[in-house]
């Protein structure tokens, strides 16, 4: 077993396993049983404090919020490095002589001894704070002294360092132990996960609570098979070959823009286009559209459903579609090669069993589909409400992938793609500025794109979520705000 781990930014590596709160339990007992006693903890308190100097050289006076269990362990090891090298930490602590584990005891003990300072109050002034209230074993919503705390911390400026996981987040779904508006987070935040990386910090509410994530393994190698796989970033494209043609990176059908709505379809087939696919394809519902999107973008091939050769295409369906593509489905869902389903064609989907019977008739007949619900249309899909969706989006993907037999991209900060008999991906790239009209739009169209040139659902998949919302990291901020049209033109 190796010694201390090192600290690291996720940025090193292109993909992270992602281990869920038993998982990490189960790693804990094991590496306790081949390890000293108490080594665990102080590797991990050792590398919190470090961790606290590197991002708060400066702060003297660092408040530290301890609970009652190890992950309070953690901050009082982390209190005795920090008193050593002459910071001021001050500990304000929930644990009760007699009633904690053993290793958080043991802490206690050396911290007392150490003369780091106890107080019963956070100070009023401080220059970090670090919480090691709650880890992987919080359960219930903080309330009390602990939430006081957690408030106090919540509301001030300064710069907070969540020791594993933020106070009151659950680490296996992002979503917080309860709803109370305190979590509306206004500190800089940072987040060391120890041991593992756990799904929920990248997920649902995880990647605001967390904010800056950080990776300490304590030394200790996860060999199980992860709960989920983190995508950070992703290889370059391979380069084309000068002998390639149109016809080498697939034809792309886009099929939508019912009356009032042809904007949504022509964002996806530009999204396809920039995207890479060899041929794009436009199947307007609206008639009177036709004229003006063929003039508009002289790339674009616009034709009538009736002349898609869906057979040969990846198809991307039900952008702007409207109560009308439902009309359109049977034939999409019994031609299509490949197809891509979007909006309107989900929520006709999760409205008619036919539908949803021809869908699942797809995967036997070597015919992939591609479902990127929102977590509504994911719930319509699942006949269950948004807000169970999101309590468990791993869950959720997962569940509709097996379905349906396709597989799913559940769109929400940290997407998660899911696919029968695949490790789920949660999505890394991607940030608010995502949050306008027409980027789903864009993102299924740029999925048709890599779809058409790709022997792998999944992977394509995963690589053109990432692409998407990586878009959006690299916006300048002090360019235009980044909308649906900018976004399709600048995708690859
Ligand atoms: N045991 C060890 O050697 C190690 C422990 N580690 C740390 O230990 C953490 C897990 O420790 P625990 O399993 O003790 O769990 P936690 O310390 O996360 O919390 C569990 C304790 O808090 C109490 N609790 C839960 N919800 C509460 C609430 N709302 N209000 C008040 N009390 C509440 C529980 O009754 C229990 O006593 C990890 O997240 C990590 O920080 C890591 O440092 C790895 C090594
Ligand atoms: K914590």
């Amino acid at each position: 077993m190796k010694t201390q781990g090192l600290t690291q930014t996720l940025s090193s590596q292109a993909t992270w396993p992602l281990h869920s709160v038993a998982q990490t339990q189960a790693l804990e007992h094991e590496a306790q049983a081949a390890l000293p006693a108490h080594t665990l903890m102080q590797r991990a308190g050792l590398a919190a404090a470090q961790l606290a100097l590197a991002i708060a050289p400066h702060a003297q006076k660092i408040w530290i919020a301890c609970g009652p269990g190890n992950n309070g362990g953690d901050g009082l090891e982390a209190a005795m490095h920090l008193h050593a090298w002459c910071k001021h930490p001050i500990v304000t602590w929930l644990g009760k002589d007699g009633d904690m584990p053993a290793d958080a005891k043991q802490s206690w003990l050396r911290a007392k001894d150490a003369g780091v300072t106890f107080a019963e109050q956070p100070p009023v002034q401080f220059d970090l704070a670090i919480d090691a209230l709650l880890g992987i074993g919080g359960q219930r919503s903080p309330e009390g002294l602990m939430a006081q705390w957690l408030g106090a911390m919540q509301r001030s400026d300064v710069s907070v360092l969540c020791v594993d996981v933020p106070t009151g987040l659950l680490a296996d779904t992002g979503e917080w132990l309860d709803t109370s508006p305190q979590h509306h987070v206004k500190a800089k935040r940072h987040t060391l996960s120890l041991l593992t990386l756990k799904p929920g910090l990248f997920t649902a509410n995880g990647r605001d609570a967390a904010g800056h994530i950080w990776f300490n393994d304590l030394g200790v190698t996860a060999q199980k098979t992860p709960t989920a796989w983190l995508q950070h970033s992703q290889p370059a494209h391979a380069p084309r070959a000068h002998s390639s043609h149109k016809g080498s990176f697939g034809d792309v059908a886009v099929i939508g823009g019912a009356p009032g709505m042809s904007g949504a379809a022509m964002l996806a087939a530009l999204a396809a286009l920039h995207g890479g696919a060899g041929r794009v394809f436009v199947g307007l519902m609206d008639e009177d559209a036709k004229h003006a999107a063929t003039a508009a973008h002289p790339p674009l091939m616009v034709r009538d459903i009736t002349h898609l050769a869906l057979n040969e295409s990846t198809v991307v369906c039900g952008c702007g579609g409207g109560d009308a593509v439902h009309a359109l489905m049977p034939q999409v869902l019994s031609s299509s090669q490949q197809l891509v389903l979007d909006a309107d064609a989900l929520n006709a989907i999760a409205r008619d069993t036919a539908l949803q019977s021809l869908l699942k008739k797809r995967s036997p007949r070597h015919k992939p589909t591609v479902l990127t619900p929102h977590p509504l249309e994911a719930a319509r899909l699942l006949n269950c409400s948004a807000k169970e969706v999101q309590k468990n989006r791993l869950h959720a993907a997962q569940q509709l992938a097996n379905t349906f037999q396709c597989v799913v991209v559940l769109k929400g900060s940290g997407s998660i793609i899911a696919s029968p008999g695949h490790t789920p991906v949660i999505n890394a790239s991607g940030n608010a500025r995502l949050a306008t009209a027409g980027t789903g739009d864009v993102l299924a169209g740029l999925i048709g794109a890599y779809l058409a040139r790709s022997e792998d659902p999944f992977a394509a998949t995963c690589q053109a979520v990432f692409a998407h919302g990586q878009v959006a990291n690299a916006w300048p901020s002090d360019a235009a705000a980044l909308d649906a049209a900018l976004l399709a033109a600048s995708v690859r």
